[in-house]
């Protein structure tokens, strides 16, 4: 590790962002591995000293300058972590050696037992070693990230961050199969912190993504500790130079290659160059696009956020269409999941787009009139129709309920706003009889497209006309209500 050297350390103070992408330069760009440490708490000190009630005055600095960091703030919080560490293990003995799941638990026992007793682990800006240092507070994901920290800060080179959508733990050993929690996830679940990543059935669970968690190199922790950068002043202000920071970083890490077996990471950028294009980049819609394609080339099409990052731009920008279509897409991946108590988050999200979002497009569409509107297009009823299905597929077998009544009435007030002749063009096909088909919910490797067949209908395939039953049950809902209506 190159740790913080003289190159570094002549670029203090710090007083603008350039100075601070010039030190993250210098640590990717260097023949030893970044420093995880140092770079956590230079993130962290920035986004502290611009966005923390200290200085509630909401800055009004120089574009592009930031308040001056001292070279000694940053290194006596180095040196502090550097003494937690080597203080609580004695690594001697294990020069040049792997990691041992003992070794991995007291480091995480190192960071648990410090923080703060009971605090709001919700907060911003809890995820940094600057957080850790000055306020002995974490999120969830700090915690993980600590670990990490602390391990390359004891000489353990094997120990790598592992990410799921909403949890974060650490593989390591030889050949970096092993796997160990060192952090807690979700509000009252008692934490597994030292046992491997489970084999029952949270394995099935949303939660572990099938176990296709991004395992990242040093660069990628990096880009993990960029992307928790949160630049959030309150819950409407965004500090811009600690966004533009985080913005410029992430280009930084992505020319650098590193961002590429990152989803999420690339949608974080989609969602910045949204706001403030970088002249002479891709349009955010490529890198909504990149993290798609990247999803599916590294991890089996086993993510979601990817496509809910992509219906998110698609819903701001007016495009219903395409995000009926990347909303039916997240729901072809969640649906080969079995849905556990430990996946409110991915929950959350598709309530938000079944009760809120396309809600909404229903309601603002159904005022105009005009020939091309979505509700006579086939294709945007066949992606409804498999968005919803994906939900009700994710819901069979799993051990715990997803839908209830509050999702009927939306869903079928959705359904009702086509007319007969454009639900008609949709076929629902089983491509199978259903019976046959085992309840293992096998991951299809295939990219998700709703099928076309050639006379331009579109049909459903065998996998979505499982809950067939659900859409009869709708079809013969909205026909029973359009035979009391034409009465
Ligand atoms: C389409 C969305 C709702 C928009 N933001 C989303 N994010 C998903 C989570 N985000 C992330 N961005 C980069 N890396 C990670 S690792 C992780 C799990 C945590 F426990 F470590 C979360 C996450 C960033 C924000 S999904």
């Amino acid at each position: 590790m190159a740790g913080f050297i003289d190159r570094d350390k002549v670029l203090f103070p710090l007083k603008n962002i350039s100075s601070v992408v010039e030190i993250f330069k210098n640590q990717l760009e260097s023949n030893h591995e970044p420093d995880l440490a140092l770079l956590s708490i230079i993130a962290g000190a920035v986004e502290n000293s611009l966005t923390c009630r200290s200085n509630v005055s909401i800055q009004v600095v120089e574009p592009k300058t930031l308040p001056i960091l001292e070279l000694h703030t940053i290194e006596d919080l180095y040196n502090k972590f550097h003494a937690i560490m080597k203080g609580a293990i004695d690594v001697s003995k294990s020069e040049n050696k792997v990691c041992t799941r003992e070794t991995i638990k007291k480091v995480s026992d190192v960071v648990w037992n410090s923080l703060t007793r009971s605090y709001y682990k919700d907060r911003a800006h809890l995820q940094s070693l600057y957080s850790y240092l000055t306020g002995r507070k974490l999120d969830c994901f700090g915690v993980a990230f600590a670990v990490v920290a602390g391990c390359q800060a004891l000489g353990f080179s094997d120990v790598h961050l592992a990410l799921s959508e909403d949890h974060a733990w650490v593989v390591f050993g030889e050949s970096g199969t092993e796997t160990a929690e060192v952090t807690w996830h979700g509000k009252g679940n008692e934490d597994k912190r030292g046992q491997e990543i489970g084999k029952g059935v949270s394995a099935r669970s949303w939660l572990y993504v099938n176990n296709k968690p991004v395992i990242c190199t040093r660069a990628m922790e990096v880009a993990a500790l960029v992307s928790a950068i949160n630049p959030s002043l309150n819950a409407t202000l965004d500090a811009c130079e600690v966004a533009c920071l985080q913005q410029e970083l992430l280009w930084l890490l992505y020319d650098l290659g590193h961002l590429a077996k990152y989803p999420m990471a690339i949608g974080n950028l989609g969602d910045l160059e949204e706001i403030a294009p970088t002249p002479g980049r891709v349009p955010c819609s490529a890198l909504f696009q990149e993290a798609i394609l990247s999803a599916r080339t590294y991890y089996n099409n086993q993510h979601v956020y990817p496509y809910t990052y992509q219906g998110g731009y698609f819903y701001r920008n007016k495009m219903y269409k395409e995000a009926f279509e990347s909303w039916a897409n997240a729901s072809d991946v969640i649906r080969l999941y079995n849905y556990s108590r430990d996946d409110e988050e991915i929950y959350k999200e598709f309530l938000e787009i079944a009760n809120e979002l396309i809600p909404h497009i229903m309601k603002v569409i159904s005022s105009g009139f005009s020939a091309n509107s979505i509700l006579k297009k086939p294709e945007c009823f066949a992606n409804l129709l498999r968005f919803y299905d994906g939900i009700c597929q994710w819901e069979q077998g799993s051990a715990t309920p997803v839908l209830h009544i509050g999702w009927a009435k939306p869903l079928v007030n959705t359904i009702s706003k086509f007319d007969a002749d454009v639900r008609a063009q949709v076929n629902i096909v089983c491509e199978s009889d259903c019976s046959s088909l085992d309840d293992r919910k096998l991951p299809r490797s295939n990219g998700n497209t709703s099928c076309f067949n050639n006379n331009n209908n579109y049909c459903l395939s065998q996998d979505h006309a499982k809950s067939h039953n659900l859409i009869d049950q709708i079809e013969s809902k909205v026909t029973k209500d359009e035979e009391v209506t034409n009465l």
